[in-house]
């Protein structure tokens, strides 16, 4: 049974959905583990919603820590459909300053030891990540920012290139000079594999990515320090409250189509039949194997 069309993930900050009514907790396992912490059900504007504390609930994962794998599967065991992820980021660009919101619509992934695949053990896909955020999504994020903007304004940022590093220490100026020569607009540490394994789930995803530093490329502002990204981002904590709110009501409404959804149908090499039984069990829930 469908509990959740529509998973959150909760970034630094952001450790609980306020919104959420008749909540109920989940502690669940996949065949990666058990994901982050509890999933939290409920409903926004009678859309059934999972939240999810990437970090665990209190921080306690560095971002390597973080079961990527665990908690997209048991988001797709709940029945999700559209996943929106809430980050904090570094700014690489000038125009985009602390407390703004950015969208963006690409990632370049320097991660360097993180699982990144539900597949291999004798079951080969190869998605596409040629467009590895859900437009669909994107531009609900963008009509919620919108909705909340008439009162407080935000400004939005559309698009942009997120740059995913390993962490947990921050960039070197000579890296952070890098991402800027390679165009890159932001700078975080949990977007990949994330949205690799979304996509590998079938699961429509997009980010909703709120500036708190400038990184340490700025020739006259602070580099960033833990203290400085958290403080900004507890500022833009409840905004982003009121953006998931709308967010979940627009794609509870739309339910859009995303090319997300089917992306196995293109991808899958190996056939479940010449997959193990073993493999095959391991996979149910991502690819319908056993069906
Ligand atoms: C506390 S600042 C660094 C921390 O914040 C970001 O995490 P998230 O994407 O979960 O908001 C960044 O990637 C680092 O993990
Ligand atoms: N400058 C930065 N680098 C990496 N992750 C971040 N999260 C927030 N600010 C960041």
């Amino acid at each position: 049974m469908q509990q959740a069309l529509i998973g959150i993930i909760g970034g630094s900050g952001l450790y609980h959905m306020e919104t959420l009514q008749n909540a109920k907790e989940h502690a669940m396992d996949t065949p990666y583990g058990k994901p982050s912490d509890v999933l939290v059900t409920g409903s926004v504007h009678d859309v059934p919603v999972a939240f999810l504390a990437r970090h665990g609930r209190g921080h306690r994962m560095i971002p390597s820590e973080v079961p990527y794998r665990a908690n997209i599967h048991a988001m797709k065991q709940m029945g999700v459909r559209y996943l929106i992820s809430m980050s904090a980021v570094g700014s690489l660009k000038e125009e985009m300053k602390p407390l703004d919101m950015v969208l963006p619509d690409q990632f370049i992934d320097l991660t360097k030891r993180r699982d990144s695949t539900f597949f291999g053990d004798g079951a080969v896909a190869h998605v596409s990540m040629a467009e590895p955020v859900c437009s669909s999504v994107a531009d609900a994020l963008a009509r919620a920012v919108e909705q909340v903007s008439t009162d407080d304004h935000i400004t939005l940022h559309r698009g942009g290139t997120y740059v995913c590093i390993e962490g947990p220490q921050f960039s070197t100026q000579s890296e952070s000079h890098w991402y800027r020569s390679l165009g890159a607009s932001v700078v975080g540490m949990t977007n990949m594999p994330e949205a690799k394994l979304a996509r590998e789930a079938q699961i429509a995803y997009a980010t909703l990515a709120m500036v708190t530093d400038f990184d340490c490329w700025h020739p006259h502002e602070e580099h960033v320090t833990a203290n400085l990204a958290i403080a900004n981002l507890m500022k833009n904590a409840e905004r982003a409250q009121h953006i998931a709110t709308a967010a979940i009501r627009i794609i509870g409404k739309e339910r859009p189509a995303s090319i997300a959804h089917n992306a196995l149908a293109s991808s899958l090499v190996t056939q479940p039949s010449d997959m193990t039984a073993e493999t095959r069990r391991r996979l149910n829930t991502i690819i319908g194997a056993e069906k």
